[in-house]
């Protein structure tokens, strides 16, 4: 019998050793066992794409962890090779084709919403909540407040923030320094949305530096994706102390005193304290707490901070993005801004009385340039870059294809706003193709291609208040004052990163302009 330097004889040792080695092979086993179920046994190994998709989330990890944010470009090349359909992860598929958007986000209002719960920490919120039946009620105690009589009755607070907006605008002008769009924007959605919804704002727009939940949003998209992969880490980030987080991982702080401020608001209101101070004439908060679409279960802290957190979240970075690409390209492009400063003098003559409660949202609407400049703001800022997944109950036929029922489906927005047949020269900014109800090759209208805010029962719920920011700003703006860029660069409002919403290059330094009142 071999003894060994410590006095131990080996075959003592081989329990110890042998458990790890058995623990290790089993493991091995499993996955192996894992892997060919996947690749040949699973309900979705009869569909095309890389095998190693199909076979480890860890794929997709790699694109959206390590490179930050690149799956959807990665599957609009896989899709080029593996054609419309294919499966992206060991659960999911994917489908590239413009004509099929409606049949699964919009002809079905039983569809479940599987995956975003996990996201952002706040799976009790309506856009984030997995079950139809649940969406459907919390949903109900929402739309009231977001209809197009709601917004007009609030139609003066918008209106306030963006002579605010106007008024930075001189003070930019005086000072003859560029100023910085991509954070003006959010800092006054970001006002407006909170006025909304709490009856107050925190004065982003009146800030020097316009410090907003810019930055907070910007995180919140790429530790999403780590959330994704490994579901327990934001409710571990809640557990441990903040203070500590943030010196593991000072990338999150603005994420998490977001996250801080809405708990506090809420407990605040909760507690009885009035935060209403504007002359709004009722908050998306007091119609929550009012609504007898929703049980007490609905109404708790937490239910309420997931609200609070996504809704504030939906209001700003998207019309934000929006409107900083329209006001890149409008300004960028002389024949563009030519034609609607023209429209705007034509439908208000007076330029002394163009403060933004003197532009008329009716009278604005009229005017189809505009319009269409807003349009194709929208098709650009795709509203979501991320896959949009639903599983539908039953299953559903794409062309040749069976769609197993229970399958989680997803399509993207930008693959359908970049589609070269229905909007040829995709990547550029043309507000004309959208000028006399236009149409497809084949006869449909356009218009349906536009599905920036989503389709069906889930589709956006701010759409009405986005197009009054948008009608509002871009009309006061272009009416008011000529622009000139600071260092043009068009990558500074194109997607560099899917972190949920398209985020720019990260060295961006934003789009800046100078500003002169017009003098007409
Ligand atoms: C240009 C501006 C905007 C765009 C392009 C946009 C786009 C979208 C999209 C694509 C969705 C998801 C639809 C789906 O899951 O299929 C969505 C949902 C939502 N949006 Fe917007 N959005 C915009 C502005 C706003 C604003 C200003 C608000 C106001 C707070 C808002 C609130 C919401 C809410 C609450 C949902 C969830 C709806 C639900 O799940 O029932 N959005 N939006």
């Amino acid at each position: 019998m071999m003894v060994l330097e410590t006095g131990h004889r080996f075959t003592d040792l081989v329990p110890s050793i042998g458990i790890p080695l058995t623990a290790l092979a089993a493991y091995a086993l499993y996955v192996l066992g894992l892997a060919s179920y996947r690749l040949f046994l699973h309900p979705l190994s009869k569909f095309p794409g890389p095998r190693l998709a199909a076979v480890t989330s860890w794929y997709e990890a790699y694109y959206e962890i390590v490179l930050q944010g690149q799956y959807s470009k990665k599957i609009t090349e896989l899709h080029e090779q593996y054609g419309p359909i294919i499966r992206v992860t060991p659960h999911e598929l994917h489908i590239k084709d413009p004509r099929f958007f409606d049949d699964v986000y919009a002809k079905n209002p039983h569809v479940m919403k599987e995956g975003w719960d996990k996201r952002f920490g706040s799976e009790h919120s309506v856009m984030t909540t997995v079950d139809a039946a649940l969406h459907k009620r919390r949903r109900a105690a929402l739309s009231p407040m977001f209809s197009r009589r709601s917004i007009i009755d609030f139609i003066h607070i918008i209106h306030r923030h963006i002579d605010t907006l106007s008024t930075r605008m001189q003070e930019f002008e005086a000072g003859q320094q560029p100023m910085n769009l991509t954070l003006a924007f959010p800092a006054l959605t970001g006002d407006i949305i909170m006025d909304y919804f709490f009856g107050f704002n925190n004065g982003q727009l009146k800030n020097p530096q316009f410090e907003s939940f810019h930055e907070a949003f910007m995180k919140i998209g790429s530790t999403g994706h780590l959330a994704t992969q490994f579901p327990f880490i934001l409710p571990m980030m809640n557990a441990i102390p903040h203070s500590i987080t943030e010196r593991l991982q000072p990338a999150a702080k603005p994420l998490l005193q977001f996250k801080r401020e809405m708990a506090t608001l809420i407990a605040r209101t909760l507690r009885g304290e009035s935060l209403h101070s504007n002359s709004a004439p009722k908050t998306i908060f007091h119609s929550i707490l009012a609504s007898k679409h929703l049980p007490p279960t609905d109404k708790t802290q937490q239910r309420l901070e997931d609200e609070a957190q996504i809704i504030i979240g939906g209001g700003v970075e998207t019309t934000a993005f929006a409107l900083t690409i329209a006001s890149f390209h409008i300004i960028h492009t002389p024949r563009i801004y030519a034609r609607l400063h023209a429209d705007l003098v034509a439908a208000f003559p007076n330029s002394s009385s163009t403060s933004s409660s003197a532009l008329d949202l009716y009278a604005l609407e009229q005017l189809p340039y505009l319009k269409a400049c807003i349009m194709e703001a929208a098709r650009l800022s795709y509203g979501l870059s991320a896959r949009n997944p639903r599983t539908h109950a039953r299953e559903l036929r794409f062309r040749e294809w069976v769609i197993p029922a229970g399958t989680c489906i997803a399509m993207s927005v930008p693959e359908i706003s970049h589609d070269e047949e229905i909007f040829p020269d995709s990547r550029s900014y043309i507000p004309e193709r959208w000028l006399g109800e236009p149409k497809t090759a084949d006869g449909v209208p356009l218009e349906r291609f536009l599905v920036s805010f989503g389709r069906g029962v889930r589709s956006c719920l701010g759409v009405n208040l986005a197009w009054t920011e948008m009608y509002l700003t871009l009309g006061m703006m272009f009416r008011r004052y000529r622009f000139e860029l600071f260092e043009p660069d068009v990558s500074d409002v194109q997607m560099g990163h899917d972190f949920f919403i398209p985020v720019t290059r990260l060295d961006a330094k934003g789009v800046r302009a100078f500003v002169r009142a017009s003098r007409d």
